[in-house]
């Protein structure tokens, strides 16, 4: 099956003086349906590499192709169009809009792809707050939610426009074992629908221990994990 997200030899350095290389040469195939863990310690790295899978920041070299595409040709438009349709990002701070309710935070991605009108864009925020558990808490504003339903309203709203690959940086950084547990089991769960994966930074070592790939950092590298993908 080939991959969703391809990295050949992806490189960013920072033009300081002197320059900060945040990842060097990093090469790995992402496979559908997987869950894979990007680990090590703190400044290692891991956030740049995921900014780089998720189009929000450009190698200074190498190549990476989203289901087999070369995104490097790509205008900034086209990139940001490519991440609204195909990918869903979670962060450790949830990024809701506080004065939207959750149904109404879920909602926006789908309103600005623009494929589903208001009410069918309602419908189906209403349907993954529900399968997330939530559905009884859809016109709450994030300030009134648990950082727990919070954090399963970020999931949602990543899902809004049925992305392809979720990438997601210490999502259970500010929550408690047992919504941390249930966030995990929801981004298993996700992975393993329609093909989807999953990319998640962590310092969690359950989360590392139960990812079905590990990719291991060191000063910008990958020190284990990371395999060339067959082109
Ligand atoms: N704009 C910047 N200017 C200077 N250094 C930077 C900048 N952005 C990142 N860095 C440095 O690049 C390195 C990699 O940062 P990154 O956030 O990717 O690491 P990380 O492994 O995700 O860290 P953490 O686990 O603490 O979140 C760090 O040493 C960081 O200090």
């Amino acid at each position: 099956m080939s991959a969703i997200v391809e990295a050949r030899g992806l490189t960013r350095t920072l033009p300081l003086d002197p320059p900060v290389t945040l990842v060097d040469d990093a090469s790995f195939a992402i496979a559908p349906g997987s869950f894979t863990a990007i680990v090590g310690p703190s400044g290692c790295g891991k956030s740049s590499l995921l900014y780089l899978l998720g189009m929000l920041d450009r190698p200074d070299d190498g190549t990476l192709l989203i289901e087999g595409r070369d995104t490097t040709p790509l205008s900034g438009d086209a990139r940001a169009r490519l991440r609204l349709e195909r990918f869903g990002f979670i962060f450790q701070f949830h990024f809701l809009l506080p004065e939207l309710t959750a149904l109404e935070n879920v909602s926006l991605p789908m309103r600005r792809l623009g494929r589903l009108d208001r009410h069918a864009a309602r419908d189906r925020a209403h349907m993954l707050l529900s399968e997330l558990g939530i559905g009884e808490k859809t016109a709450k504003l994030p300030g009134h939610l648990s950082g727990g339903e919070r954090q399963r309203v970020a999931i949602a709203r990543a899902l809004a426009n049925d992305p392809v690959l979720i990438l997601a940086d210490e999502p259970t950084g500010s929550l408690d074992s047992v919504n941390s547990q249930r966030v995990v089991d929801t981004l298993h769960q996700v992975a393993g629908e329609q093909g989807r994966a999953v990319v998640c930074v962590t310092h969690d070592g359950a989360i590392a221990a139960n990812a079905d790939a590990r990719i291991e950092m060191l000063d910008g590298h990958i020190v284990a994990g990371g395999t060339m993908a067959a082109s």
